[in-house]
């Protein structure tokens, strides 16, 4: 489970994030939408660690965590808008050399394993990622975070750049990880996407989280429409 509670992040005198509390529980997919600057990432990034709160407190399983807290890396996974990874390795090297950091040592079966469970076909197995589409680069990034055994996966943006079968088989993936028990909490513009695979949806303006709604509550039109109104 994540948490946040009353999370704030000052730049100077600008209020990018104004006590945010949140709970994403484990079977969870926490949609955060709102305009450029609102503060997705700034939140994204207060849970990831990447930068310091400055008030408020951020909790994996009820265990406030600082900044520097090794257990943070352990639990969280982070999927960005480009997955990065090297381009000159095999989407089987690239999994096997994060999960090593990540202290896994899968067998290639084990490796192979993953990348199909997260809609890699095995002919792109052996491929080098430089030839690879964004879609397919997810997957591996994915993979990734399903291998190092993550229990909360980070996502920004995530179907931006994404064709509609890839975006469809995104979302099948990311209800599939929700239903094996993963927290997810994704920043997204996408509204259609938001309603058809998250389970939790905030709309933030400014810093602040204005609405919190259950999307199985709300339909994609009513909730553009409550968007275009907040904005
Ligand atoms: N390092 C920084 N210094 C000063 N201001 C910052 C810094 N990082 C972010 N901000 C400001 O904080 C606000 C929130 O930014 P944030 O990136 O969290 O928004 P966002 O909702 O993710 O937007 P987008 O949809 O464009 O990614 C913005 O006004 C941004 O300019």
């Amino acid at each position: 489970m994540l948490q946040a509670i009353s999370l704030s992040k000052n730049y100077g005198s600008y209020q990018a994030l104004n006590q945010l509390n949140l709970t994403v529980n484990p079977g969870e997919v926490y949609c955060l939408l709102g305009q450029n600057g609102a503060g997705k990432t700034t939140t994204i990034n207060l849970f990831l660690g990447f930068i310091e709160p400055s008030a408020g407190k951020i909790l994996i399983d009820n265990e406030e965590i600082s900044a520097s807290d090794d257990q943070r890396r352990k639990h969280l996974a982070y999927i960005p808008e480009v997955v990065m990874l090297y381009g000159n390795l095999s989407a089987i090297e690239n999994l096997d050399y994060f999960s090593k950091l990540a202290g896994f040592d899968y067998s290639e079966a084990e490796l192979m394993k993953f990348l199909s469970n997260c809609g890699l076909q095995e002919a792109a197995h052996h491929k080098h990622l430089a030839g690879f589409s964004k879609g397919m680069r997810q997957k591996v990034g994915i993979a990734i975070a399903v291998a190092k055994n993550a229990k909360i996966i980070l996502m920004d943006e995530p179907t931006s750049g994404l064709d509609p079968k890839a975006t469809a088989e995104f979302t099948e993936l990311v209800k599939k990880l929700a239903s094996e028990g993963k927290s997810i909490l994704m920043a997204t513009h996408d509204i259609f996407n938001a309603v058809s695979l998250g389970t939790h949806i905030g709309i933030m303006k400014q810093g602040e989280l204005i609405h919190t709604l259950l999307a199985s509550e709300i339909s994609a039109s009513d909730l553009q429409e409550l968007y275009l109104q907040t904005i």
